[in-house]
């Protein structure tokens, strides 16, 4: 279907296709919002979001709008972050999302669980950023994603938030911030869109969860299902075991599918299915699916930053689907103990890393260190009689 008919059907005033809005009108034509939000985020994924203006001159801001994109950061001696950003990425929006979901082109998406790893994945040119509460796992040690709470996501996602410029920024609804009601759920996900900064947010669980889905795309926050094995559930589907391998149970994912689609979700994250069963339900879909774990027929692909990074010592356990792009624990690790060495050996700092000043400046001050020489025995006096 083009987009233009897509959008036609999104409105026309069918209860079913109302449900779409959320994928096609309501970035063009946002439903009020009961947001009292100064940055018109939720309903605008297409709207520029103005850089704070509390921050300091020269700090890297996120620039939200393809209009900021030529504005040059100044440095300033107080901005230890700050450079310039010269890329003209243009904002990726839902409408972008969709646009590439139609034209065949793959959606690339990858976690960020603060600054640094959101201004990598934004500068590497990454469609989505996902603000996951794999977190808990990978980023804060924890032992499972649902010891996270919602405050830990706000948290991280404001972080990322500050070093996203042009992708397209999903955060997780953690466990306990969207099961007890749609209500609950909604005022979650503004909480994310509104101090967390992100566009969209990603909601576990398949029919069930439809009318809470529903409630949230209403409201025009644009929701990412996820569906298959969904790691908040562990404890009833037995560990992180890999979902959908039997017929009946593939049937079962795929009316969990059609259920977020017919939510209004804008797309569905498939995890640890078999390769085969998602690209039948990718094909049987008319969002597009991003896998982890589920072969190349899905739409797009997701992946933990840390994970493809090898950003974690050796021995610890790697799902199959995990691809190791790179080794930088080691490299890090190697940074470390070099570091180490030069100083236990004087040779860090180096004459480079140090502030100069002037020969009688300092003939100066050496005469007056002699001059307050009782001043300073006296202090190490007192030092000393606290052992
Ligand atoms: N670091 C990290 N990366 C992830 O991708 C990730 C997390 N943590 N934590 C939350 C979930 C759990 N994930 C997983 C973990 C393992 C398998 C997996 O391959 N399971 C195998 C073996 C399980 C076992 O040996 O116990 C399976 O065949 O089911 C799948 C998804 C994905 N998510
Ligand atoms: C692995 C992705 C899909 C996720 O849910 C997370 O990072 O929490």
């Amino acid at each position: 279907m083009s987009l233009a008919a897509v959008s036609r059907t999104a409105c026309r005033p069918s209860s079913g296709n109302l449900l779409r809005r959320s994928l096609h009108s309501a970035a063009r034509h946002p439903a009020p919002i009961l947001l009292a939000s100064s940055h018109a985020a939720v309903a605008g994924s297409t709207c520029p979001r103005p850089s704070h203006s509390h921050s300091a001159p020269g700090f890297y801001q996120p620039q939200h709008s393809a209009q900021f994109h030529t504005t040059t950061q100044k440095a300033s001696s107080h901005a230890p972050m700050s450079f310039s950003d010269l890329s003209t990425r243009k904002k990726v929006t839902i409408n972008t999302l969709r646009k590439m979901y139609e034209k065949g082109e793959k959606i690339t998406m990858i976690t960020a669980h603060d600054f640094p790893s959101g201004i990598l994945a934004d500068q590497a040119g990454i469609d989505c950023i996902l603000v996951g509460d794999s977190l808990a796992m990978v980023g804060l040690g924890m032992e499972d994603t649902n010891q996270i709470s919602l405050d830990d996501m706000l948290h991280h996602s404001r972080a990322v938030a500050r070093g996203v410029r042009s992708a397209f920024l999903v955060a997780d609804l953690p466990m306990g911030s969207y099961e007890l009601s749609p209500k609950q759920a909604l005022q979650s996900s503004i909480a994310l869109v509104q101090k967390g900064r992100a566009t969209s947010v990603k909601i576990e669980g398949g029919k069930e969860i439809a009318p809470t889905i529903k409630a949230i795309t209403t409201m025009g926050i644009p929701v990412l299902a996820h569906i298959g094995l969904t790691p908040q559930r562990q404890g009833s589907l037995g560990g992180f075991v890999v979902q959908s391998k039997t017929a009946a149970s593939a049937s079962k994912l795929l009316s969990d599918a059609l259920a977020v689609q017919d939510a209004g979700a804008w797309g569905v994250v498939l995890e640890a299915v078999p390769a085969d069963v998602a690209r039948l339900v990718t094909e049987a879909l008319d969002i597009p699916t991003i896998g982890i774990g589920a072969g190349e027929g899905t739409s797009g692909q997701v992946l933990v930053q840390i994970d493809m990074l090898g950003n974690f010592p050796t021995g610890r356990f790697l799902p199959k689907f995990v691809k190791k792009y790179a080794d930088v624990f080691e490299v890090s690790k190697k940074a470390l103990v070099e570091f180490k060495d030069e100083v236990k050996s004087g040779q860090y700092p180096a004459q480079e890393h140090t502030y100069p000043v002037k020969e009688q400046e300092v003939a100066e001050f050496k005469k007056i260190v002699e001059h307050r020489k009782p001043e300073i025995d006296a202090s190490k006096e007192r030092r000393r009689s606290f052992d």
